[in-house]
Formats: C-alpha cells, structure tokens, sequence
C-alpha cells in the first residue's frame, strides 16, 4: 500500500525493515524483501508518487520536459576548478529516487571496476564474476521500441539478461546518417578506433550503440521496475511517500549504539519517529544518505562540532571521497517537432519522444604515455577501462555535430557536508572538479581523441561543424579557462559513504554494506561505491542493489 502521509500509516504497526529513500537502493531492497510475505517493510520517500506520472514516463523529457517539482534542486558549492562557478546538481525528488528524471543512458562499466570494489573490501562477492547473477536478475533486455527494425549486430545478445525487473533497449529510430557515418569510421580496420557490439559485455572500449533503460517505449525507472502495481499490494510492504527523513536515532542505550530509530518531520511541525525491529537501510542516495548520517551526529566529529551537531558516532570519512564524472561542452540535441511527437508517443508509444540522448558512444583510453598519465599515472581500475566517453550527438538541423568528453576516471574528489544542525538545511555539495591537474590533462586529450574521430574519411562531405573548440587552436591556457568556464557533471556521484575492509578504519561501510562500529544501520545505494565507475552511475547500483538485497536476506 501506498500512504501519502506519514500520518496515514497504520497505527501500532511493527515492521521488520525501514527503507530511508525510494530511489534504486530503496526499490530494489524493498521490493526484494518484500517478496517474503512474513517480512514486512516500510519504505519511506521524501518526494511523491510517480505513478500516473506521464511527465515521467516520455523519455524524451529528459532532461528539460520534466517539472522542477520532482527534483531536490540542490546547487552546488562555488567550485574553485569551474572558475569559482557553482553549478545545479540535480537529484530526483519522487519514487524511483533520480531513476524517474534521469537519462536513461545504461551502461554497466568495465569489468575490473567492480573487481576493484572486491579488492579495496577483501570480498569477492563483489567481482563482475559473481555479480553477473545479479547483473541479469536485474534486467529485461526488450530490443528497440516499436519493434519495427533489425537490432541485428546492434548489441550482443550475450551480454544481457531477459528476465529481470528493468527493461533495456537500444533506440527506436537508426541508423541514421551520423550513426552510419560513425560506425564506418569505427569499422575502418586501418582506424585507431574499433567498433564494438556491446558495451554492457565488461568491455566498453570502442564506438558502441547506445543502451537505454526504457522499454514498450517508456521510461523504466527503478519504481516502475520493481514497485509494480502486483509489488504494492503486498500486504507486508508499506510504502510511505511525502516523507522526509530527518535523523536516525539509537533504540535504547546510547552507548549499545544500535540504531533502528528513523525520525522524520517538516520543518515547522513536530517530529515523530519509528524502529524497525530488524534494521535500517539507507538508500537516500550519494547526497541524501551522508546528509542523514551528519544530521545524526555519525561523522567527523570536528566537523559535527562546527555546526552544533552532538557526536553520537566518530566515522570519519562520512561524506568524502565523492567522484564524479565532469564534462565538457555539448551540443545540443535536434529539436523535435513535439505536438507531433507527443500524440504519436500517446498513440504508439513510438516516435521520437521514446529517445533521450544520442545513438552513439565512443569509449577510449588515454596513451600511457599521454601527459595526464605520465605525470600523474593511471587511475584506471584496469586495461578494458575507458578514461574518456565520448557522448557523440547531431544536431543535423543546423549542421553541427560533436559530443560531449566525459572524464570516466577523476582523480578529483568532492565532498558532502551539512551547514547547520538543520536537517532541512541544504547540503553543502562540493564536486571538487578539476582540482587535481590529471583531470584537466585528461579531458584535454579526450577532445583531441574526438578531433581525429572526425577527421576519419568517413566524415567527408558531411556538411557540419564540431561543436567543441579545438585546444591545438587556441593559446596557452585559453581552452583550460574555457573548458573551467563551461565544465558540467553528468550527475553520476558516488562514494561518500564508501564500502572498505572488515575492520579497516577508512571508509563508512564494511563489505556487507553494514555501517561501521554500529548495529542495525546498513548503506544501499551509489554512495557506497569507492570509484565513480567507468559508465553511467545507475547499472552499477542496481547490480550492487540486488546483491545487497540477499545480503540482507541471508542476515549477513
Ligand atoms: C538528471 C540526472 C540524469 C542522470 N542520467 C543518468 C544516465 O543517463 N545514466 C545513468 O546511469 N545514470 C544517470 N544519472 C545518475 C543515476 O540516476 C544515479 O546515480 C542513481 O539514480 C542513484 O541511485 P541512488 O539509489 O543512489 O539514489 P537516488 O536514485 O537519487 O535515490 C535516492 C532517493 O532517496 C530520497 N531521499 C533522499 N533524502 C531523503 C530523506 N532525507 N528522506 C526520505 N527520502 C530521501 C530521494 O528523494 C530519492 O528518491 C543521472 C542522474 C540525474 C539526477
């Protein structure tokens, strides 16, 4: 059941497990241990329901179609590597957490970036390997919307799963003349660059088709995949919407400090609160669930102190090590006539408003002997592991075309903090970007990448401009400050509540995902991810979701 207010909830009612956030974290977890009808589970969001949502549903929303009302409208801090500039960082305000107002884009990353995450916890559960299970149990491969084209040599079927919650596919319309422009440079055996069939195989490098997780021509966000109608009739699943949680609290004896108490509330009403009888999971997201650890006083105490928060828990490394992918300038996307659009998208679910980005992606490494790497080294997690995306995009009404480079592997690093003891305060949201020198190297040489990708004789003819400038042209410094004035985020943070070592005494969460030196408070969500993976953030946290889910399950 669904309750639009806190209030609504059944009274007296116990439940097992509480769910702080209905994002991926908190969809995946609820639904997963609500399939056991003698567990019962209350999810708590803080923004409203999607369902009925059509805004929500047009893929081809995203981004500038979807109202503010489902976003938390955070901004960031003055970034000092952006010029002093501070940017909007949004994150989704509405069941399905940002999977509602996202761009869709599905990518799962390189192989060794989860090979890495079983090495900084000592867990090999953690291993692309052993989470492939998980990795289709997650996914419903549907093929392109509006079924009317070959995906043929589009994607491998190898590499997807057909039976799982979220529907993937590939786009509705293509190839089009840039996409096939694109491939034949990529397929060129005599190119540096290669085409590869799939980039969701462990293995992204090279020119790929883009996957999107939308399906039957819609947005398949984490609610809709797995807080389906049949999920929220469960009687043991109580779904709470219009909820902010405030602070976690202990149950009993401060010093047992076992904490199962959620407190919530509005910023002039009273506040209440509820224990679950098993655990607390946090799925508040990489912004969210940080914020609610410093509002409970579990953190740097220094920094606790500063702002007036009691110390209930030293854990130092709350809300640090954010990364985050930054990227340069992009073209915009071709407008679409959207009366047209939006009335075959009622009738058919079909058309151009089932696309939210381009159909193209090309994923690169640096040469290790690029400047970026040879004063600074490799922060890669391994060989098949892209530093640059190369989001490509046509804009074939007025004869541009380009993309956008992503830097897949900061070595920046952000942080979250709260400003006040305040829970309905702001956080303070600093990306950190392009603090440390490597980054702006990198970013650099992804651009240049791109110029020789166009300069392929494949483009030739092909009436257009790239949109991004070019830093062989421009003087010393000139395409750095430019690149500083115009850098944005992709949206992908992760890591301040990192996964470490049973025992180590870096990181939030031990490999189970539980927080450290305290009982019946558990992380699932992209905060615990120590490195930004070399993808789009959101596959990463499903995969790690399920996992978590029969960890949880299993009472490890
Ligand atoms: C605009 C945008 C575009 C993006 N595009 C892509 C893309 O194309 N591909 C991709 O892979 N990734 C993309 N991402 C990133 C991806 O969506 C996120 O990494 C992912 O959704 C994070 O999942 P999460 O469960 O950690 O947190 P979220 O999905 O953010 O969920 C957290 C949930 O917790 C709730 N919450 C927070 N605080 C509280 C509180 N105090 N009380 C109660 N509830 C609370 C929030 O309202 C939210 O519902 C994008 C993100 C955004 C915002």
């Amino acid at each position: 059941t669904v309750y639009q207010t806190f209030d609504a909830l059944p009274q007296n009612k116990q439940f097992d497990y509480i769910v702080v956030g209905g994002g991926i974290g908190g969809s995946v977890v609820a639904s997963r241990l609500s399939e056991n009808l003698f567990t019962s589970v209350l999810l708590i969001e803080a923004g409203p329901d999607d369902e009925n949502e059509e805004d929500l549903a047009i893929p081809g929303n995203y981004p500038n179609s979807i109202p503010r009302r489902f976003h938390w409208n955070f901004t960031t801090t003055p970034q000092e590597g952006l010029g002093g500039r501070s940017i909007d960082y949004d994150r989704g305000y509405v069941l399905g957490g940002s999977t509602s107002v996202n761009g869709m884009v599905y990518t799962r990353g390189a192989a060794e970036d989860y090979d890495r995450w079983a090495k900084v916890t000592g867990d090999l559960g953690w291993t692309w390997a052993l989470l492939w299970p998980y990795t289709i149990k997650h996914e419903k491969f549907t093929g392109a919307t509006g079924g009317e084209r070959s995906i043929a040599g589009q994607y491998n079927p190898l590499s997807h799963g057909y039976f799982g919650k979220s529907k993937v596919g590939l786009p509705w319309s293509g190839p089009t003349e840039f996409d096939n422009r694109a491939m034949a440079a990529a397929k060129d055996p005599k190119s540096e660059f290669k085409f590869n069939l799939d980039l969701n195989s462990g293995n992204p490098l090279g020119l790929t088709w883009t996957q999107s997780m939308s399906g039957d021509g819609e947005r398949s966000s984490a609610s809709k995949a797995y807080l389906t109608p049949d999920v929220r009739r469960r009687p043991n699943l109580h779904v709470v919407v219009n909820t902010q949680v405030t602070r976690v609290l202990a149950t009993g004896q401060a010093s047992k400090k076992d904490i199962r108490t959620v407190e919530v509330g509005t910023p002039n009403g009273p506040r209440k609160t509820v224990t679950a009888m098993q655990e607390v999971i946090l799925s508040a997201g990489t912004i969210g669930t940080p914020q609610i650890l410093l509002n409970s006083g579990i953190g740097d105490s220094a920094e606790l102190n500063a702002v007036g928060v009691p110390v209930v828990h030293q854990l130092k490394d709350v809300g640090k090590n954010l990364s985050d992918h930054i990227s340069t300038d992009r073209p915009d996307p071709a407008p679409v006539d959207r009366d047209a659009a939006l009335a075959q998208w009622r009738a058919s679910r079909t058309g151009p408003l089932t696309e939210a980005v381009g159909h193209t992606v090309m994923w690169s490494r640096l040469d290790k002997n690029s400047d970026a790497i040879k004063a600074h080294g490799d922060p890669s997690s391994g060989a098949n592991a892209p530093h640059i995306e190369l989001f490509l995009l046509s804009n074939i009404g007025n004869q541009m075309y380009g993309g956008a480079a992503v830097l897949m592997t900061p070595q920046s690093r952000g942080t979250v903090k709260i400003a006040s003891s305040n829970p309905f305060d702001k956080p303070l949201i600093d990306l950190g970007f392009l603090t440390h020198p490597f980054d702006i190297l990198a970013l650099k040489d992804g651009i240049r990448t791109m110029k020789r990708f166009f300069a392929h004789s494949a483009w030739a003819n092909y009436t257009a401009t790239n949109v991004s400038p070019d830093p062989d042209a421009m003087g010393e410094g000139e395409w750095e400050g430019f690149t500083r004035s115009v850098g944005g985020t992709t949206l992908h943070a992760v890591g301040t509540c990192s996964m470490s070592k049973k025992g180590a005494s870096n990181g939030v969460v031990d490999p189970n995902l539980k927080v450290k030196g305290l009982k019946g408070l558990r992380i699932v969500d992209g905060s615990v991810i120590p490195f930004v993976p070399t993808g789009h953030s959101m596959a990463a946290i499903y995969i790690l979701s399920e996992r978590a889910s029969d960890l949880i399950k299993w009472r490890l």
